[in-house]
């Protein structure tokens, strides 16, 4: 089965649903905009989600796009995928952008409009060091392996 973790949600909207999963043991469970909202082509809209969520220390969540929006739409997300911190409180809110040139879109209240996925994340301890240890990549990157 599926590993689970307990997220206690706390919903600003009485009418909007909890984050679901469209099946069990997706990774992703959905999250629907609290307004309507028309995004004009190469325009961007931050919506709400209508929830805030306490995260268990050592968790971190994800806003990631859907596909299904990205690709009857070309509808994405700004900054994807939209991080939430364990110790945030607000509300988890959405930063849609419309890639479409010709059509506007159209959401309304309620639609499902992202997902969320919930990992478990490690902190880092940065330790400076005169020189980094020596690795098969070194420094190539950016196409350094060809196409
Ligand atoms: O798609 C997103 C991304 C972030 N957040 C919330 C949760 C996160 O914990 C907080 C800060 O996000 P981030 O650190 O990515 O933004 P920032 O621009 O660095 O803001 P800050 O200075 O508040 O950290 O905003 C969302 O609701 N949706
Ligand atoms: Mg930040």
């Amino acid at each position: 089965m599926t590993p689970q973790v307990e997220v206690l949600v706390s919903r600003l909207d009485p009418e909007i649903p909890l984050p679901s999963y469209a099946h069990a043991g997706d990774a992703g469970a959905d999250l629907v905009t609290t307004e309507a909202v028309t995004i004009a082509p190469g325009e961007r809209a931050l919506v709400g989600t209508g929830i805030a969520i306490a995260l268990p220390a050592g968790y971190a969540a994800f806003v990631h796009p859907r596909s299904g929006l990205g690709h009857r739409l070309g509808v994405s997300i700004v900054n994807t995928p939209g991080t939430v911190d364990a110790g945030y409180r607000g509300e988890i809110k959405v930063v849609l952008v419309n890639h479409d040139l010709r059509e506007p879109a159209v959401f309304e209240r309620g639609d499902r409009i992202a997902q969320l996925v919930v990992q478990r994340v490690e902190s880092a301890v940065f330790h400076e060091v005169e020189r980094l240890p020596g690795s098969a990549r070194g420094d190539g990157g950016y196409g350094s392996t060809g196409r």
